[in-house]
């Protein structure tokens, strides 16, 4: 290590020395020169990643601000690789260049700057075997770097990968350096810092075991990891080595159980993998909060590309679009004269008399629910003679999506229908997908003619939605687009939404089912994980998350009871492939507070919070980002889904915090109205007159003046009189 004051004249040196190597030189001097000009180039390249990149990489894991300074810098030392690289083909500039790529994309084009760091240590994967610990080393560091902003999914493979290797590697040092018992050996410290950071993608208790092993020696370095295996062994339940652990560390449980370090997979993955560059934000640091508040990825512009020409199809060819697309997509062999159902004049399709009383039931309490929201006309005198009215109106013609890939789902067809039909729209179209042999499921015909949609128009997907928002020759035209869909009909709402020609407006975006469990050593493990499951059953997509509350750490095994819990049930469901897939995307938190709890939660923003913890009442006040608040141990969440009375079609993806459910407001404009009389102007023309003098819109001045000057300013004493009596 050199001081700053012999570096500095290192450095000087060397930039002297790279521009005298610069200099033209006969034919027989130019190899050497290129040879001491590459020297140069890599040791001033050293140099400046020694003085500048421990700052940026320290500022990075401190989340403060990268020091912009260095980043010059760090290009510069980019550059002097690239030129050492161009003239002598070496490992220690291909290494220089290496490192400098992770810092600068910790500053931006992470994207590019990994893809090179990639392709520069693929070459030299091939020679692992050759135990090259410089390779290792720069792996695992690409690793971490995935790890850091959010790639797990890569990151995961290059620890697979390499992380064996680097391992034997490191056993191999302490056997061979008696010094090893004092001190650590580099490679030992960086193998077991590898398999630390690659345990915490897959909770892999081996490798934190491996690790605390090698690292015994060096009591800090293994007590970080005695906390990391901690965590571990109290979600696994393994209560004998948890015990051995605090009493050898002096650990306390409690150490474990705060959100900001502490996440765990449920299933072996955890997923917040996205498949594709990301790029950072202008600042690429994110809390271990923020990255799980980030769902499943959904790929929205694959869906997008699918369902443009999908749109554009419907656009140009109508219901002989909707026909050949049924087929392509569904299965089902339509005519263009067979895409739609007129609701009043269908007769009631044949279902079982209890699956219809049930059905009835769960629509009447939805009906009342929904009728008591519609609210009372708006009438408020801001001045005497300054009335302001707000009227609903219906929206006239709205359509509905109720999705029909992987499960049928007559209960979105009364979730949707009512309330449109309890605000007095006149059209309500209901669009689903037909079934291969072109029928629609009689369970939703009930349900929408017993809501009261008017029309079922036979499709699915982006053509559905397309087919409602320009209208066809069979199929109106809506000005409203509600409902759930897979990714195909949640691109087309979003993509119409934002066409002129359509002019169609939407209810929100809402994606894959999700749930969000707060649960604490009261809760019943099996009542947990049935809820969790309810939602995970969904789809692929779906995520659900578990936020136990656990003040005291005392709650032994509680984690060891709800894993066997999950094993037991998904093990029994019919949907256990797709829920199972769900939970690889799904975790569950440590807390140790009712607040962190709900901090999560809101940051969250779950489409539904079940609250199964003692007094969620208290929870409930503390509620500010949620689709819809389950409460207590005899409120699951299917209730909602069915028959309680609430919306199911709810915001997903955190637009909770923006969105509410879908309800009769949905379906309503709010109209406003106002009247004034002459005394009514006369009280608040001047003001007009004034801030439209402000505005300079003189025409906006004139309406007022021409009338004032008609009418008079002065208020007549009757005026006063009347204007104090009603505020008397
Ligand atoms: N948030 C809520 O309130 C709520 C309620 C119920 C369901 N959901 C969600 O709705 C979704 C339903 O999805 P689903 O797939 O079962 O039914 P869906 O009806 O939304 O989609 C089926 C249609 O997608 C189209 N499609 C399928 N593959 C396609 C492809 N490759 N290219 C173009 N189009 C294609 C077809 O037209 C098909 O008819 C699930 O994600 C579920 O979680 C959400
Ligand atoms: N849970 C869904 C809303 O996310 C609604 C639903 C329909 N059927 C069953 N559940």
């Amino acid at each position: 290590m050199q001081d700053a004051g012999s570096s500095g004249h290192a450095e000087l040196l060397a930039r002297q020395a790279i521009r005298a190597l610069a200099a033209p030189c006969d034919a027989q001097m130019q190899h050497g020169y290129g040879a001491m000009r590459a020297a140069a180039a890599q040791f001033l390249g050293e140099l400046l990643l020694q003085q500048h990149g421990e700052s940026v990489w320290d500022a990075h894991l401190r989340q403060q601000p990268l020091p912009s300074e260095d980043r010059s810098l760090l290009l510069e030392a980019e550059q002097l690789f690239r030129q050492a690289l161009s003239l002598t083909l070496t490992r220690r500039a291909t290494l220089g260049l290496v490192q400098a790529l992770f810092q600068l994309a910790l500053f931006d084009d992470f994207g590019a700057r990994m893809s090179e760091v990639q392709s520069l240590l693929r070459e030299d994967l091939s020679k692992m075997e050759a135990l090259d610990v410089d390779i290792f080393a720069s792996q695992c560091n690409l690793a971490f770097c995935f790890q850091l902003q959010g790639y797990d999914q890569e990151a995961r493979a290059i620890y697979d990968q390499v992380l064996p290797g680097y391992c034997r590697w490191a056993d191999n040092e302490s056997k061979v350096s008696p010094a090893m018992p004092l001190s650590l050996g580099a490679s030992t410290i960086g193998a077991a810092c590898a398999a630390h950071n690659s345990a915490c993608l897959d909770g892999n208790l081996s490798k934190l075991r491996w690790a605390l092993q090698a690292t015994r020696p060096d009591r800090r370095v293994s007590t970080c990891i005695a906390t990391r295996l901690l965590q571990h062994l109290t979600i696994a339940g393994a209560e004998d080595e948890a015990q051995q652990l605090m009493e050898e560390f002096q650990l306390k449980k409690e150490e474990v159980s705060s959100i900001e370090d502490n996440f765990l997979a449920l299933w072996p993955q955890r997923p917040s993998s996205r498949s594709k560059w990301r790029r950072p934000t202008t600042n690429p640091r994110r809390s271990v909060c923020a990255e799980l508040y980030l769902r499943p990825k959904i790929d929205l512009l694959t869906a997008k590309n699918r369902a443009e020409p999908i749109i554009a199809e419907v656009r140009q060819e109508g219901d002989a679009a909707l026909a050949k697309l049924a087929k392509r997509f569904d299965g089902a062999e339509l005519s263009k004269d067979d895409l739609i159902i007129e609701v009043a004049s269908a007769p009631w399709p044949k279902v079982e008399p209890k699956v219809a009383e049930s059905l009835d039931a769960a629509y009447e309490n939805v009906r009342r629910f929904h009728a008591a929201q519609k609210k009372p006309p708006l009438r408020v005198e801001t001045m005497p003679g300054v009335e302001c009215r707000r009227i609903a109106v219906p929206i006239e013609a709205v359509g509905l999506y109720v999705p029909g890939g992987t499960a049928v789902l007559p209960s979105t067809a009364y979730m949707l229908a009512t309330p449109a039909k309890l605000a007095g729209c006149k059209e309500i179209v209901l669009a689903t997908p037909p079934r291969a042999d072109g029928s629609i499921c009689p369970e939703v015909i009930y349900a929408a003619k017993r809501a009261g949609a008017t029309k079922i128009l036979k499709a699915g997907g982006a053509q559905a939605i397309a087919a409602m928002a320009f209208g066809t020759k069979s199929c109106p035209k809506v000005h409203k687009i509600t409902g759930p869909g897979n990714q195909y009909v949640t691109a087309a709402k979003m993509m119409l939404q934002a066409n002129d020609e359509a002019a169609v407006s939407i209810d929100m975006p809402a994606g894959p089912s999700e749930q969000l469990c707060i649960f604490d050593a009261t809760s019943d493990p099996a009542f947990v994980v049935a809820d969790l499951l309810s939602q995970a059953e969904h789809g692929p997509d779906s995520q659900v998350v578990g936020v136990f509350v656990n003040p005291s750490g005392d709650a032994h095994g509680y984690m060891g009871r709800l894993r066997e819990e999950f094993e037991q049930q998904t093990s029994k469901l019919s949907r256990r492939e797709i829920t199972k897939q769900a939970l690889s995307k799904s975790f569950v938190i440590v807390v140790k507070s009712l607040d962190a709890a709900m901090s999560f939660s809101n940051g969250y923003g779950p489409e539904h919070l079940v609250v199964q913890a003692a007094n969620p009442e208290a929870y409930l006040e503390k509620v500010v980002n949620a689709g819809s608040v389950f409460m207590g141990a005899y409120a699951p969440e299917s209730c909602g889904d069915y028959a309680s009375g609430t919306n199911h079609c709810l915001p997903t993806s955190g637009y909770a915090r923006q969105f509410g459910g879908v309800s009769t407001d949905t379906y309503i404009k709010y109209v406003t109205v106002q009247k004034l009389t002459a005394a009514g102007l006369k009280r608040v023309g001047p003001h007009v007159e004034v801030i439209a003098d402000v505005e300079e819109l003189e025409a906006h001045r004139n309406a007022v003046t021409i009338r004032l000057a008609k009418i008079g300013r002065e208020l007549s004493w009757l005026d006063k009189l009347g204007a104090l009596c009603r505020f008397c």
